[in-house]
């Protein structure tokens, strides 16, 4: 089962994936961007967001799902594969930073990964004081200086997206307690 935790910076994604991490070792978890060693390379340049087209930057992610797709996810078909992040951050981000148009976005994303969107997605859904307040405590990233409200809109860009597409999905309250989010994951993944 390939399964995305989803949404903006801070709202929580690691935290709860390591704690399934802990209880369930035989979960694989992974990442985006990142989870291979060329998505390492394109993370570096992703994060500077030192890229003028904002075409060469949805690209460049791109690569790095298909590679992390062929590299970690498929050859886990039959394990559960639990991602930070994945093809709905690549909607999300790339609507609110562009003129990009949903259809061809999901087009883009079905071809980076062989057609084979998640099983299942958590999104994390935070606020604007609970995002101040997380993000004041770390150096942020290049994407992520470009403000809170972008933050924001991306967030919702996620929502409806897994909403259009009618993909099995969870609602997380990314304000709730840890211990809570984590009992509510449990739940919902009846493990
Ligand atoms: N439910 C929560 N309540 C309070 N703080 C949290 C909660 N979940 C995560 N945090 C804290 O918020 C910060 C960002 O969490 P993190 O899991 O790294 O978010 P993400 O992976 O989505 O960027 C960390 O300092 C973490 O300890
Ligand atoms: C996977 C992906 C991430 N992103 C952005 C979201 C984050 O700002 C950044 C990844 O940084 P990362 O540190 O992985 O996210 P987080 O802060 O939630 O731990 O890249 C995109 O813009 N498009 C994508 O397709």
């Amino acid at each position: 089962m390939y399964i995305l935790f989803e949404g903006i910076d801070t709202c929580g994604k690691s935290t709860q994936i390591e704690l399934l991490a802990q209880k369930y070792p035989d979960i694989i978890t992974t990442h985006e961007p990142g989870g291979t060693a060329f998505g390492q390379k394109a993370r570096e340049i992703l994060l500077s967001d030192s890229l003028r087209s904002k075409r060469a930057e949805l690209l460049l992610f791109l690569a790095d799902r298909a590679e992390h797709y062929e590299e970690v996810v498929a050859p886990n078909r039959d394990k559960i594969v639990i991602s930070d992040r994945g093809f709905i951050s690549g909607i999300g981000y790339a609507l609110a930073n562009g003129d990009f148009d949903f259809d061809e976005l999901v087009a883009l994303n079905r071809f980076a990964l062989k057609g084979h969107f998640p099983d299942r997605i958590i999104l994390f859904l935070t606020n604007m004081e609970t995002l101040q307040e997380r993000t004041s405590q770390k150096e942020l990233d290049g994407i992520e200086l470009r403000g809170l409200e972008y933050l924001l809109r991306v967030q919702e860009h996620m929502k409806e997206s897994i909403l259009k597409l009618g993909i099995p999905h969870l609602f997380i309250d990314a304000t709730d307690s840890i211990e809570n989010i984590h009992q509510s994951i449990l739940t919902y993944l009846k493990v």
